[in-house]
């Protein structure tokens, strides 16, 4: 496996402090070297960097919209350089409205994907639907191809082209879901996998009915976005919004071995890690652990051996 990692340190999607340090946090606990020992090639691209917007006034309810929005176009053209060098991408977050930039980047350089969305929330809120304006819970809503007559003219966002079909979507991992989000999920038809269907088909049959869901009409590159509250907060509680009944770390694990097993990873995103939302340097080192060992699932590391 060949690996580019791009570090985005970046918080202004959501109220809280601290999560942009974890790209840093991440590499911090051997990401890097691990990859390297289990085989892949890895090239570390550094942080992309982030330029200071002033009087970044909500616009509606939508807040920190110049500095979110000029954000990601910076990170969409540091992950399509990843692609463009023929590498599968890895960001580093930072909070979940990075996927705006990450997926188009990835968009941008092979077009049509599929994206398996691994969380504890939608984060497919539009700027009217969203009840608390923070765009790390809206970050779908403003690439997908059905939702554009939704999405209202933004400042920095011109440059957004949405490029995400929702039959080319899977949630995985849903327990947190605002009323017009489950909606918007049912509007669209958008194939979710709750924990309820965690519980009641195993993840084992959850994966395989992804792949099969996925893969049932045209092979596409996958885009995995991770957000690490997807696993329960007693494995990662060092996140920003943490939610009671989530997946076992091994569940987490299984997850991305099945997704590399496929052979058609292009692109990850690791996201909301904060380390200011860790009680205790254990609840810390957990949560960036199992960042790291997600992340090594996805390039080949085997529990077997
Ligand atoms: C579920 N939607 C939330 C959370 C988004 C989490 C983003 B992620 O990247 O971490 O997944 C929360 C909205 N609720 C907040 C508490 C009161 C009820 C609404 C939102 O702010 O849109
Ligand atoms: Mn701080
Ligand atoms: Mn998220
Ligand atoms: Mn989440």
């Amino acid at each position: 496996y060949s690996v580019g990692i791009i570090g985005a340190p970046f918080s202004k999607g959501q109220p809280r402090d601290g999560v942009e340090k974890g790209p840093d946090l991440i590499r911090a606990a051997g990401l890097v070297e691990k990859l390297k020992a289990q085989g892949c090639a890895v090239k570390d691209y550094g942080n992309v960097t982030f330029e200071e917007v002033a009087n970044d006034e909500p616009i509606g309810n939508v807040k920190r919209p110049r500095a979110v929005g000029s954000a990601n176009q910076r990170l969409s053209a540091a992950v399509h350089a990843v692609k463009n060098d023929g590498h599968t991408c890895v960001m580093l977050g930072g909070d979940h409205s990075l996927a705006i930039g990450s997926i188009q980047g990835h968009a941008a350089a092979k077009k049509d994907l599929s994206v398996v969305w691994v969380d504890a929330h939608a984060d497919i809120n539009t700027p009217l639907t969203s009840p608390t304006g923070n765009i790390h819970g809206q970050p779908m809503s403003y690439l997908i191809h059905e939702l554009q007559s939704k999405i209202p003219v933004l400042p920095n966002f011109s440059w957004i082209k949405p490029c995400v079909s929702a039959k080319d979507i899977v949630y995985i991992g849903l327990r947190d879901v605002d009323p017009e989000e489950h909606h918007i999920l049912k509007l669209l038809g958008i194939k979710v996998y709750s924990m309820t269907e965690v519980d009641r088909l195993g993840i084992a049959k959850v994966m395989e009915e992804t792949c099969d869901y996925i893969f049932s009409k045209v092979k596409k590159p996958i885009h995995l976005s991770y957000d690490i509250d997807a696993l329960d907060p007693s494995i990662s509680p060092a996140t920003g919004t943490p939610v009671v009944g989530g997946l076992t770390y091994r569940e987490g694990i299984y997850i991305t071995e099945h997704i590399c097993q496929t052979g058609l990873l292009s692109a990850v995103d690791m996201v909301e890690v904060n380390p200011e939302r860790g009680r205790t340097d254990d609840e810390i080192s957990s949560t960036v652990n199992a960042a790291v060992d997600l992340i090594r699932g996805c390039f080949g590391k085997l529990r077997e051996g």
